[in-house]
């Protein structure tokens, strides 16, 4: 507990002062003054009673009237003053208020229950807010513990620092000013863990070493010891990578044996290749892990888009700092744990073999065969590689490992601190924690602070205390009906918290490495329902339980069983056909919808309709695809398809048609063992390989896989969450692509494919957690109207959403939005302004910016959509990085 020292002052004079021995005063301070604030009794008693103290008016007959109130904890907030009838007290009450509003100050001060007790020990530290004629007092954590209105305004006005005082039932004692900066932007709640990385004079002083002494020592004893501190890599060639050298603080604190300071350098076989952006990257994370931004914290998150490298990056860190150190070139760690997902534990073994060779660094990976206990015994090993699902399983071997670096891959599954993995990571006693994620939390404050404290805890203070400083002003000052000191407030809090986190949150968009990438022509493409499916689809439009989701009359997820039949009804009616068949009859409760739903249905497949036997020309979309693989097989023979689906089913089904059509393929769902994972993409990724096909399960495999082996994506289906289809295009458009990417996303016209698209792309869509790959349909709550959109089928449109984009074209030419419109809205809950960002789906009015035309126009500029128009009504397209020969 802080014990003040700081001169007391007398203030006042009306009223008898009681005498107080601040806490931790020597008995030489028992003569200081304590001064007791009381409300102003001008504004409750009138007149008569001005001198008096408001304590002594119990006897006032109207108790709610002078005497102050107690809520909550205790804490005195007095009455309102009442309406005063002389008009002079009028006009001189009102100069007063006029004078009195315009005063508002800040005070860091002690505080402790007011008492006569001899010896008191504060209770602890909070902000005084002092406002015209009341007063607030919050402690660090942000809540209110006391409050009060109606003080004399010159009470409140001479209030400064040095003094002590009773307001609200509590003493405090004011231990300096706070400027309204930092008061605003929250900075005077930190409890210091949060600044720069300048340690206090306490902090260097308890780490004081004599340097001449030890480095005397030291060079007698050992020889000469500058000699042999040579850097590992020489920093003066032409392209050295050297790491910042710590600076005085950073010396004080760690250089505890005062070792001469040698250059951190990135091996000249790794600088070779790394980008420039890579090179920064590497600088940050060396910087954060040391402690050298924030003091006491060695923690960071790397948030780089997709495909930018972030495991190169890491790569180049776990390598320098397993060899090197700035503190006479002693390696910082000896071990570090990598933590990723299943199917991405070989692809880091690879990345480090592909970097650093197999004898530069000995990994360690655990799956089925090779348990943790292995690389306890086997001491060679430096790095262990293991998934978030054996960690868990595993727990108790890796606690006893003295990992130095801890990298948690994908790491936005931290975002919930409640979840059995966050815990047992955060169990660890390792201090330098990286996190890497392509897809950051960054409209959900709550898990943004998950993160944070995940890799630096304690930074932003505890939960509730970062909810009452960031959490709820930031919020507040979203909401339409917020005031404009509510706005300002949020305004510069949520400033103040990106700075705050941006000393160790690094992201850096896809833009960075375009110019090393070949060019992107993306494509939506909208594709004519076959007469099967516009029949179900009016059929199940009909049903009783799409009627009662309409009329609100259903309870839960009913809504969401119909949108399920609706999209497998996209992808084919075979799907459709299979999920009905047997539940017509079925008499389960739980059944009960889907059973409304599926009633007569099965009459409006032909006689003997078999689900294995499907035909391409029952589905518009399946139709469209088997074209466009054709055409992609014959213009351009060596090159590959990544084709995805959210459904094992679905998959099924396009398995069977490359069966059919004799093309090679191979598959990656959430079935596939995690230990062939690697070696299915690898062999894919293959120049050897003679598969056409890969048929990926976007949710098994959509993070973090490289698949370059292929050039053209198709998205067969369409998710809710922008991020699970943002992720799987991002497979295909990275470092090593050498084709120019084709992305086709497939959608049936006029149906629910196109709302859900719509709503990934409109301000609805992107109010939500957008970036958030764990949130599924189940967590959209639809109201009636858009429940009504929703189950609508717009069977004369070509495109609903060229209908709703206001663009005047119909279609015929190519058209192209003139770029000069206004400014793209931005979401509505973001952290700090936003830059461009890839990841963020696109927008309505981006996409009135995309060329775009009927499938009735001529002469198409593209070989691949002239070959499929007869069955597309509308397509969308757009090029990246310059015009590709196509
Ligand atoms: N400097 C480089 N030169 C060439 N290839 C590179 C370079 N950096 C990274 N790569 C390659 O780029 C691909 C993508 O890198 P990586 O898997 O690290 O991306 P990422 O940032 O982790 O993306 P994601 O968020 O999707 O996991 C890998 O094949 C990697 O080997
Ligand atoms: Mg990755």
């Amino acid at each position: 507990m802080r014990r003040s020292a700081a001169p007391s002052q007398v203030q006042g004079k009306s009223f008898k002062k009681t005498r107080f021995i601040p806490p931790g005063r020597s008995n030489a301070d028992v003569s200081k003054e304590i001064t007791k604030m009381s409300p102003d009794p001008n504004l409750f008693q009138g007149a008569e009673q001005s001198q008096n103290d408001p304590g002594v008016c119990s006897s006032n007959p109207c108790p709610s009237e002078g005497i102050p109130r107690e809520v909550g904890d205790g804490t005195r907030v007095d009455p309102l003053p009442p309406v005063h009838s002389a008009s002079k007290e009028i006009t001189e009450s009102k100069a007063q208020e006029e004078e009195a509003s315009s005063l508002l100050k800040y005070f860091s001060v002690v505080w402790c229950k007011a008492s006569k007790k001899k010896h008191k020990k504060w209770e602890g530290d909070a902000i005084l807010i002092v406002r015209g004629r009341s007063f607030t007092l919050k402690d660090l954590e942000g809540k209110d513990i006391g409050r009060g209105i109606g003080y004399k305004f010159k009470d409140l006005e001479n209030v400064e620092e040095g003094q002590t005082l009773i307001i609200g039932g509590k003493e405090i004692e004011i231990l300096g000013t706070i400027s309204s900066d930092d008061f605003n932007s929250g900075k005077c709640f930190q409890h210091g863990s949060g600044s720069p990385a300048v340690p206090s004079s306490q902090a260097a002083r308890k780490c004081f070493s004599n340097p001449f002494k030890s480095v005397c020592q030291s060079t007698q004893g050992q020889g000469n010891r500058w000699n042999d501190c040579r850097p590992r890599h020489n920093p003066c060639t032409p392209n050295a990578l050297v790491m910042p050298r710590p600076d005085e603080n950073h010396q004080w604190m760690f250089n505890r044996h005062c070792s001469p300071i040698v250059d951190v350098v990135i091996d000249p076989h790794l600088v070779h290749h790394l980008r420039p952006h890579q090179k920064d990257g590497i600088i940050f994370l060396y910087e954060c892990v040391m402690g050298m931004r924030a003091v006491g914290k060695c923690g960071a998150i790397l948030a780089d888009e997709m495909g930018l490298g972030k495991t190169l990056q890491c790569i180049s860190l776990i390598w320098t700092l397993q060899c090197q150190g700035p503190y006479g070139g002693k390696p910082v760690i000896k071990k570090t744990l990598i933590v990723t997902p299943g199917s991405l534990v070989n692809n880091w073994r690879k990345e480090f073999q592909k970097w650093l060779g197999s004898e530069r660094i000995k990994i360690f990976t655990v799956d089925q065969d090779h348990k943790v206990e292995e690389f306890i015994n086997a001491t060679f090993h430096s790095v262990l590689i293991i998934s978030y699902e054996m960690l868990l399983r595993s727990l108790d071997q890796i606690k006893i490992i003295p990992f130095g670096l801890l990298i948690c891959d994908e790491g936005h599954r931290l975002k919930n601190s409640s979840i059995k993995t966050t815990a047992a990571l955060s169990s660890l006693s390792c201090e330098k924690r990286v996190i890497l994620t392509g897809t950051p939390v960054q409209n959900d404050l709550q898990e943004f602070f998950a993160l944070v404290d995940f890799v630096n805890p304690g930074i932003l203070g505890s939960l509730s205390s970062y909810r009452k400083i960031y959490e709820e002003p930031i919020i507040m000052s979203r909401e339409p009906s917020s005031s404009k000191e509510e706005r300002e407030l949020g305004e510069r809090r949520a400033t103040e918290l990106t700075r705050l986190t941006g000393r160790f949150i690094l992201r850096r968009t896809q833009e960075v490495i375009n110019k090393y990438l070949p060019p992107k022509i993306e494509n939506v493409v909208f594709c004519r329902p076959g007469a099967l499916q516009i029949e179900l689809y009016r059929k199940l439009l009909r049903s009783q339980s799409v009627r009662f989701c309409l009329q609100g009359l259903l309870e839960n997820s009913a809504h969401l069983i119909c949108i399920g039949a609706l999209k497998k009804l996209c992808n084919h009616p075979c799907l459709l056909f299979s999920s009905v068949k047997g539940k017509e009859f079925s008499s389960s409760c739980e059944e009960n919808e889907e059973r409304n739903l599926c009633q007569g249905l099965l009459s409006v497949f032909p006689a003997g309709y078999n689900p294995l036997q499907f035909s391409e020309k029952e589905s518009g979309k399946l139709q469209v695809l088997v074209k466009l693989l054709a055409v992609i097989h014959e213009l351009r023979p060596t090159e590959k398809v990544i084709l995805v689906s959210n459904y094992r089913q679905t998959l099924n089904v396009l398995e069977e048609v490359c069966k059919r059509h004799g093309y090679a393929c191979a598959r990656l769902d959430g079935q596939t063992p995690v230990s062939q994972r690697q070696q299915i993409v690898d062999s894919f990724n293959s120049k050897y390989s003679t598969d056409f096909i890969f048929l990926l399960s976007s949710k098994a495999g959509g993070v973090g896989l490289n698949l370059i082996g292929g050039s053209h994506l198709i998205l067969y289906d369409i998710d809710w969450n922008p991020a699970t289809d943002i992720q799987a295009m991002s497979r295909v458009w990275r470092d090593g692509q050498k084709h120019p990417v084709h992305i086709y996303r497939l959608l049936t016209t006029g149906t629910i494919e196109e709302k859900i698209y719509q709503r990934q792309i409109s301000k609805q869509g992107l109010s939500g957690a957008v970036v958030d790959l764990t949130r599924s349909s189940e967590h959209i709550q639809f109201s009636v109207e858009e429940l009504k959109n929703l189950f609508t089928l717009h069977e004369s449109s070509h495109c609903v959403t060229h209908d709703l984009l206001d663009c005047e074209c119909t279609g015929e030419k190519g058209h192209t939005e003139d770029a000069s419109e206004g400014p793209v809205a931005s979401r509505q809950c973001q952290l700090g302004p936003q830059k461009s960002d890839s990841l963020r789906p696109l927008s309505m009015s981006q996409l009135k910016q995309w060329k775009h035309f009927s499938g009735d126009h001529l002469n198409l500029p593209d070989p691949f959509l002239e070959r499929i128009r007869e069955n597309v009504s509308f397509f969308f397209q757009n090029i990246t990085n310059q015009a590709p020969a196509i």
